[in-house]
């Protein structure tokens, strides 16, 4: 029957994009005999005020921490036990800090429903002795399929419904159309490509271009400037990354790729904090505390996880100054005027 069919979605994360979409998931759910209406969200527990943020979420229907002034759909249940969120779901969705995947992997291991496929929304990346990890191929050691889905998605602008669009990467059509279907909404249109690494690179990079158009910003230097570390960023999505197969190009031209670049330079939070670590001359841990109220920055760690994949095959500091320049600035004490070294990139010699 159509009931048995029906596949059991779990959404481990439920911060700021994790709850975003959790309201397009729970619509979905709620209205296509393809997928079970009940959504367990996996939410690491918090007190607010003396009450539970689980507790909160399952009678207010509002993530009130992460996304404030939007409802949940309410079949979307708030969990805090991720083994029991994740029992016998058939789709994984993996949205949390990237910083956080791995503790979360090593507790679903030998917990999920053999056959389970997830996708993961992570942008970020992983370092091993061995050189770059993708997030997917971590969450791969659990799963057979992982899929990815990257775009230009600032979560309080899907929240708010404003149209836009992102790409969903899976070497398998036949899955990304399957997590098409339950993540399409009217206005957050989905392509769906079969180049999941070059998308997940992307999702993974940008976070510490957007961190150098922060640099810009508090610099004082203008849109032109901005413009070349966009490029210039974008640029640095090559060989060093994809060791086994070379991108296709035209994926940096999907919503994970070049729009992804502009929306995060201009007004995502790795760039608004990074704008304030020049202005106000502040660690950029106090910066994050201050000013996301638990939300998470991706770029200044993957700016070292980055670092860490270069120095390796030596490459670090001739081949990509702007990577380089951002990890200095953060954790070396370099001076942010330093970021202008730019002035000798390779691409222009
Ligand atoms: N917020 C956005 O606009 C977008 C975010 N993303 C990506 O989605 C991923 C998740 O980001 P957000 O949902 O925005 O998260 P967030 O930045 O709101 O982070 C807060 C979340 O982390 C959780 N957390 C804190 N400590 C934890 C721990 N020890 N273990 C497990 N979870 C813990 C909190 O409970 C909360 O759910 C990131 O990789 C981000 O780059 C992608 C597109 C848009
Ligand atoms: O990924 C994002 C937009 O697509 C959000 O970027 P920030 O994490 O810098 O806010």
């Amino acid at each position: 029957s159509v009931v048995k069919m029906a596949k059991k979605v779990c959404i481990i994360g439920s911060g700021n994009w994790g709850s975003a979409i959790a309201r397009i998931i729970g619509t979905n759910t709620a209205a296509l005999d393809s997928f079970h209406t009940r959504v367990n969200m996996y939410v690491y527990e918090e007190m607010i005020d003396g009450q539970k943020l689980t507790e909160i979420i399952n009678t207010k229907h509002e993530n009130v921490k992460y996304l404030p002034g939007y409802t949940l759909p309410e079949n979307v249940v708030a969990v805090p036990d991720l083994v029991e969120a994740s029992k016998g779901a058939d789709l994984l969705i993996f949205v949390v800090p990237h910083q956080f995947i791995r503790r979360l992997c090593s507790t679903l291991q030998n917990n999920i429903k053999p056959g389970a496929i997830g996708i993961s929304l992570i942008k970020g990346m992983d370092h091993t002795d061995q050189g770059l990890q993708l997030i997917s191929d971590v969450i791969r050691k659990m799963l057979n399929i992982v899929a990815v889905l990257m775009g230009a998605n600032i979560a309080s602008e899907v929240a708010a419904e404003n149209f836009c669009e992102t790409t969903i990467g899976c070497t398998k059509l036949e899955n990304g159309q399957m997590f098409k279907n339950l993540l399409q909404a009217p206005n957050f249109r989905i392509c769906v490509v079969t180049d999941p690494n070059t998308v997940e690179i992307c999702g993974a990079l940008k976070n510490i271009v957007a961190c150098g158009a922060g640099f810009v910003s508090g610099l004082g230097l203008g849109d032109n400037t901005r413009a070349a570390v966009i490029r210039l960023g974008l640029m640095g999505n090559d060989e060093a990354f994809f060791p086994d197969n070379p991108p296709e190009i035209a994926t940096f031209f999907e919503s994970c790729g070049v729009a992804d670049l502009v929306t995060t330079c201009y007004g995502g939070r790795n760039k608004r904090v990074s704008e304030a670590f020049v202005t106000q001359n502040k660690p950029i841990g106090e910066l994050e505390a201050e000013m996301l109220n638990g939300q998470k920055l991706q770029g200044p760690e993957t700016a070292m996880e980055v670092y860490k994949v270069l120095k390796t095959l030596n490459i670090a500091e001739s081949e990509y100054p702007l990577f380089v320049s951002v990890y200095n600035i953060f954790f070396n004490n370099h001076p942010v005027s330093s970021f202008i070294c730019l002035q000798e990139h390779p691409e222009h010699m």
